[in-house]
């Protein structure tokens, strides 16, 4: 779904003293969008979200809502709520007083609060709770509290700070659903920071990944699990698995040269091919197939062929996960039957699950070389 800019950062420096968490950050966000901020522990999440919010100022760039600058504006007077993480309820309030208590810092009158606790209330799912305190309600409930606080003031922007992190795994999953519906139903614009990959895959309309305070990519959660921007990205939404090869390029044609534990291949993808020379080929478990070595059905050049031997298998559930060691290093793949340890085995990998990326600068470049270990395999498979 297009979106007009709504909330623009622009040029978006921010840290703490001398340092630096948040570097250059551009965002445009949409009335109505649903963003999800996602990163490692650390790369400057909350950061971002509590400038956004004003509880932090940038040391440089600018945040506007439509033609409105915010970026020297105060919290309060930014139209915004934020839910932190801990939720930060005042424990000797009661839930109702903690859901008005915004209101009343706005002087609002004793019945318009109560009628606007009672609308959040009935919102959230809350109603018979209102006289109780924090301490008398569940960890989901408490949640809500905080929710229907920050909605109560009617903001124009929801910032949530990791909401759902202090849930149990099986409340999360409800009350990821039920935020998410409430956001559309609202049409709130919302900013959710997360650690978690797959909650911000079902919740957002764009998915935000932060590296090192800067954005690393930007995008629908499937642009940014079929298409990730950088091996950085590929590794975080879960491809995982990691094989150094050797490449000519051209447009979107790679010519996989043999090595000592892969095939020679010809691909056509559907993406840019990156530049020609060492490559660093990363791919999920899911989506290969696996065979012993020599029973596999037919030669096929158009996927990744890689030689190994398995070292290990486990049943997690639905597939046989097999770590398969290919030269120095291992993957892990998924199959509907198990191959035994020691076996040698083909690993195919897809073009449709395949990203390549140059491989950095310090790993060794051109042919395959004594670096790339002995390859007991290479001989019986070119003999
Ligand atoms: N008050 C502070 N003073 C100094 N450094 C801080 C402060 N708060 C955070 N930092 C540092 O800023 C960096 C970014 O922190 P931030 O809390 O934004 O990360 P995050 O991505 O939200 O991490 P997490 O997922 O662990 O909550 C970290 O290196 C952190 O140590």
């Amino acid at each position: 779904m297009p979106y007009d800019a709504y909330l623009t950062l622009r040029s978006l420096d921010a840290g703490y003293g001398r340092t630096r968490v948040l570097e250059g950050v551009d965002l445009s966000i949409g009335k109505g969008e649903f963003v999800a901020l996602l990163g490692a522990s650390g790369c400057g999440k909350t950061t971002l979200l509590r400038t956004i919010a004003g509880f932090a100022l940038p040391s440089a760039g600018s945040i506007c809502v439509g033609d409105r600058d915010l970026t020297r504006l105060p919290p309060d007077k930014r139209g915004m709520a934020m839910v932190f993480q801990s939720y930060a309820l005042w424990p000797h309030m009661t839930a109702a007083r903690n859901i008005g208590y915004g209101l009343r810092l706005k002087g609002w009158r004793r019945e318009a609060i109560a009628a606007r606790v009672a609308e959040m209330e009935a919102l959230l799912g809350l109603e018979g709770l209102g006289g109780r305190k924090p301490s008398e309600l569940s960890g989901g409930q408490r949640q809500r509290v905080a929710l229907g606080r920050a909605l109560a003031v009617d903001p124009d922007i929801l910032l949530l700070d990791e909401p759902l992190s202090n849930l149990d795994a099986r409340i999360r999953l409800t009350v990821r659903h039920e935020i998410r519906a409430l956001q559309q139903r609202l049409g709130i614009t919302t900013i959710h920071v997360t650690h978690d990959r797959e909650e911000a895959m079902v919740m957002a309309d764009r998915i935000v990944i932060l590296n090192k305070g800067r954005i690393a990519q930007l995008g629908t959660p499937q642009a940014i699990y079929t298409r990730p921007a950088s091996a950085f990205v590929a590794a975080f939404m879960g491809a995982e698995n990691v094989v150094q090869l050797n490449a000519t390029c051209s447009a979107n044609r790679v010519d996989i040269a043999e090595g000592p534990h892969n095939r020679a291949a010809s691909l056509t993808l559907g993406l840019p091919a990156p530049r020609s020379g060492r490559l660093e080929a990363r791919f999920r478990s899911e989506q290969l197939q696996l065979s012993r070595l020599g029973d596999e059905a037919t030669d096929d050049t158009s996927c990744v062929e890689l030689i190994g031997r398995v070292e290990a298998v486990v049943y997690p559930g639905g597939q046989w996960r097999h770590t398969v060691r290919i030269g120095k290093g291992s993957v892990l793949v998924d199959a509907a039957e198990a191959l035994p340890p020691g076996s040698d085995v083909l690993v195919r990998v897809p073009t449709s699950g395949l990203f390549l990326f140059a491989a950095p600068a310090d790993t060794p470049s051109g042919p395959p070389s004594a670096a790339d270990g002995p390859s007991p395999v290479r001989d019986r498979l070119t003999a």
